[in-house]
């Protein structure tokens, strides 16, 4: 397993990671994001090592072209790339923006397939042959570092591809991109073709080969490592997979597989893996696209296990159920998530770590209830173990416990209480009717067990947030000169009005007990 491995591999051989969450992860609906929140992204995709950061489409706009420029200018590790189409007027936008740079790029790219060729750019292959050495020669104009897409290119005849990749090298290109751009290719295939065109293309060790890969049947992470194995060694991803349509590669999920799975793919990148979670974050509140629960690696539930029998293995040794160190990503710790699918072993581990040491049988008997509640509610937080604890050390010794509790309230009165209760193991039952559903709970306990009691206070609270959140409710009863007051809870507030009822009639019962038993003795 992956310890806390957060930087590269030694010996293993080096992949150019390109981020484009600036450009193509911008590109999809609803992700634009601010001048601001773009120089954040840049300034940490920096700091955590990307190696090329695409950091718009100057040609764009003029805010694009601005975002591109102070990102070339604040950079202080990574190449810093603009995207242009062949046209000089994009080029020259692009070669004006990154020439702030310290290292800039220009990357120029041109639809190859017949479809692109025919129906979009309405040109024909020679035309778009003459296009990309004319963008490549202008690009070299402006800085030594040119890369040429060949856009839908795993759908480009492979002569016609060899082609334009022989041609692009020589005009001085000295990265070469394939995409994947529609997300039509399998792993297999995307390997073969770079194998091909790396064979075919006499010139093509004078240049970098790239990836760029799309989701659409969700095997971009899958294509992009294949496509490596094929002899690319640059990768082009984005934070978090997005990017059009179904979105790219995810940089975070290429990272970590090459570095868990390091025994087949002998692979690795320069990124500082456990910045990866904190990127994933700040590229989610950026453009406001929320991250899906089970994404790899960065969703909330990546470390996070909530299945009895996962935790149990868990708590034995964490190997069982994680392939990597939440540390080795930038997340604190793997979580234990109480909920119904919970076995004892979690939820003891979790009274232990909230400082409550419990006997078994004390045990037993809140995992009964804790099991109970979690079936009526989404999520059981500490504060509910919390409430289940105190509940539990409080009427240890009830005598008078409740048992059911049915009540019938609404507009249309009166209000109905059909109350059971166990009194020293024995089970009575009362209906009562009053004033209001808490009242007629009340009246019922009195009916069942008389007594001269006042209700005193009578208070409620709600544990957590949200509508499913537990009661918790105070009761403070006062007779012959004594006042006690207990505590009840439950996501039912009639239930937990009777349990804090009844905790408080124990509590007053037990100590006139007392007083009796003294009084006996002297
Ligand atoms: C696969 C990708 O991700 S490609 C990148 C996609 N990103 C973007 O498009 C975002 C930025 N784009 C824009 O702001 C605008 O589209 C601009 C400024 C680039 C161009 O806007 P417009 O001039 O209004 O053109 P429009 O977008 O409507 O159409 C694109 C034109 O570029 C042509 N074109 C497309 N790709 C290329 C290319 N690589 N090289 C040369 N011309 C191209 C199209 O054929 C079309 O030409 P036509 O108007 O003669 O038919
Ligand atoms: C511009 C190119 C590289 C692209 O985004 C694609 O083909 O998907
Ligand atoms: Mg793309």
């Amino acid at each position: 397993m992956t310890d806390t491995t957060t930087h590269p591999r030694a010996g293993a051989d080096r992949v150019i990671i390109f981020d484009t969450t600036l450009r193509d992860g911008e590109q999809c609906p609803g992700a634009t994001m601010t001048f601001e929140e773009k120089m954040a992204v840049a300034d940490l995709l920096d700091t955590m090592g990307v190696d090329v950061i695409e950091a718009g489409y100057p040609a764009a706009s003029n805010g694009d072209f601005e975002a591109v420029a102070e990102i070339a200018r604040r950079t202080k590790r990574a190449v810093v790339a603009g995207l242009a189409r062949t046209a000089s007027g994009d080029i020259d936008r692009a070669g004006e923006a990154v020439r702030f740079a310290k290292r800039g790029r220009i990357h120029t790219f041109v639809s190859t397939s017949p479809v692109h060729m025919k129906y979009k750019l309405q040109k024909t292959p020679e035309q778009v042959l003459e296009m990309s050495v004319a963008a490549v020669t202008r690009a070299r104009g402006f800085v030594d570092d040119v890369e040429w897409s060949a856009e839908d290119g795993t759908r480009t005849e492979i002569d016609f591809l060899c082609r334009c990749v022989e041609a692009v090298i020589k005009a001085g290109a000295t990265t070469v991109n394939i995409p994947d751009t529609v997300g039509y290719t399998t792993p297999d295939e995307y390997r073969a073709l770079f194998r091909t065109v790396r064979e075919r293309v006499p010139n093509s060790d004078k240049a970098v080969f790239s990836v760029h890969c799309h989701n659409d049947l969700g095997m971009a992470v899958a294509n992009s490592l294949a496509g490596v194995e094929g002899g690319a060694r640059q990768i082009e991803c984005t934070i978090n997979g997005i990017g059009e349509r179904a979105g790219n590669a995810a940089l975070e999920e290429i990272v970590m597989a090459m570095r868990v799975r390091g025994d087949v793919y002998p692979y690795d990148s320069g990124i500082e893996s456990a910045m990866l979670t904190r990127a994933s974050k700040v590229v989610a509140s950026a453009t406001s696209f929320p991250v899906q629960y089970n994404k790899a690696i960065v969703g909330r539930n990546a470390f996070a296990h909530e299945s009895g029998i996962h935790q149990d293995g868990m708590l034995k040794h964490t190997q069982t159920y994680e392939i990597m160190t939440p540390a080795s990503v930038g997340v604190a710790k793997t979580s234990l998530v109480l909920g119904k699918h919970s076995g004892r072993a979690a939820f003891r581990s979790r009274l232990e770590e909230m400082g409550h040491k419990v006997s078994d049988n004390q045990l037993q008997d809140m995992f009964v209830r804790f099991k109970e509640l979690a079936d009526r509610k989404k999520t059981v937080y500490d504060e509910d173990i919390e409430a289940l604890v105190d509940e539990n050390v409080a009427h240890l010794h009830d005598r008078i416990r409740l048992d059911s509790l049915t009540v019938i309230a609404g507009t249309r009165g009166p209000q109905r209480a059909t109350l059971r209760l166990d009194i020293d193991g024995r089970k009575v039952t009362e209906e009562a009717d009053g004033n209001g559903p808490i009242d007629a709970v009340f009246n019922a306990i009195k009916a069942l067990v008389p007594h001269e009691a006042v209700l005193e206070l009578y208070q409620v609270h709600a544990v957590t947030e949200g509508t499913d959140a537990q009661a918790d409710v105070s009761v403070r009863l006062a007779a012959d000169g004594r006042a006690v007051t207990a505590r009840g809870a439950d996501p039912d507030t009639l239930v937990a009005s009777a349990k804090a009822y009844l905790g408080a009639l124990n509590k007053l019962q037990a100590g006139t007990a007392r007083m009796h038993a003294q009084h006996a003795a002297e």
